[in-house]
């Protein structure tokens, strides 16, 4: 009997009321390195952000998206149980949760490496960590790369601040994200061994869910949209149509660039969509050909 109410109350808790089976649930990191990057593609994707950085949940009716705002260590452990459709996180949080998730899009920013570190001085291998206490917020990251390597190494678990525990006597090596390197430097480590997971924000999604609901791609468009607007800039210049094939050889663009007709006779005006990463030289190399009123522009967001 009490087996019954619970398996019937259970059932009753998963009814969802007709306006909830639409609401794309959605998880954002709360705080944190990712936090701040992730709200920003959201709201220029146009969804609505929170009003205060205290607030767990956002409602935004108009686009059918609820979010949540969680700690990005357990976001993936909600994507992956199910109970939420999409999460933004780090790909290493990720790997180290081991819950069954799996990337829909890559987002670009959160970049690091996770990489062993211990005191400088020597020079050090993986293999010298045998025997050895090894400090880590990301113990399954870890644990998986000593057993795939065969060194067998004690794992100590800690929160944070990681880098001062060799000091400390817990340890006498860590393994750790690395951004700029400053922190390692900062507490006399040097990073050794190949990055562990080599991460970036990420867009994840259940494993084994259907790859597609019209909601779900939506968002995922939208971001898609953001992330990619972010990588590239938008290039328009004038030549000569003596220079166009040359130019335009600067500057494919995605498909092809938009060549259109200047009031100047024998002048064209050319638009093409050009990566972030090499706008500068591509308006040197314009220069020198020849072509004049070279401007970029920044792309808020696109379809492609
Ligand atoms: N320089 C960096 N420092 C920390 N995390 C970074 C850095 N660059 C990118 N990241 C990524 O951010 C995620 C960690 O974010 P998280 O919010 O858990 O840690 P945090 O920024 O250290 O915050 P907290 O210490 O409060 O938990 C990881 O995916 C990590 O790869
Ligand atoms: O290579 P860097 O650019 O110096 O960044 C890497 C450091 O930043 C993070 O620590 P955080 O400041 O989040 O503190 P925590 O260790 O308490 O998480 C991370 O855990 C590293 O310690
Ligand atoms: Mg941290």
């Amino acid at each position: 009997m009490m087996m019954r109410r619970a398996i019937t109350t259970t059932h009753h808790h998963t009814l969802k009321t007709s306006e909830e089976v639409h609401m794309l649930r959605v998880a954002v990191p709360n705080k944190g390195a990712l936090s701040e990057s992730a709200a920003e593609i959201l709201s220029e994707a146009g969804y609505r952000t929170r009003s205060d950085s205290k607030d767990l949940t956002v409602l935004d009716p108009a686009n059918q998206v609820e979010f949540f705002f969680l700690r990005p260590k357990d976001i993936a452990i909600y994507v992956g149980s199910g109970e939420l459709d999409l999460g933004i996180t780090g790909r290493d949080l990720a790997t180290d949760s081991g819950a069954p998730v799996r990337e829909r899009l890559a987002m670009g920013f959160g970049r690091s490496t996770f990489r062993y570190a211990a005191p400088q001085g020597r020079e050090w291998t993986v293999e010298d960590l045998q025997g050895l206490r090894i400090a880590t917020s990301y113990p399954n990251l870890v644990r998986a790369d000593l057993s795939r390597r065969g060194v067998d190494a004690t794992v100590i678990r800690l929160d944070g601040a990681v880098e001062i525990s060799i000091q400390l006597g817990v340890a006498d090596a860590i393994a750790d994200v690395v951004g700029s390197g400053r922190t390692l430097r900062q507490h006399n480590l040097a990073a050794f061994g190949d990055s562990l997971c080599d991460s970036e924000a990420v867009l994840l999604e259940r494993d084994g869910e259907e790859p597609s609901t019209p909601a779900r791609d939506q968002l995922v468009a939208r971001i898609q949209g953001v992330v990619f607007a972010q990588q590239y800039m938008m290039l328009d210049y004038d030549c000569s149509q003596s220079l166009l094939e040359a130019a335009t050889a600067i500057t494919p663009g995605i498909e092809s660039p938009t060549v259109a007709p200047l009031a100047e006779p024998g002048w064209v005006a050319v638009r093409a969509m050009v990566s972030r990463r090499s706008v500068n030289q591509v308006m040197d190399d314009l220069s020198a050909l020849g072509a004049k009123a070279i401007l970029a522009s920044d792309i808020r967001s696109c379809r492609l």
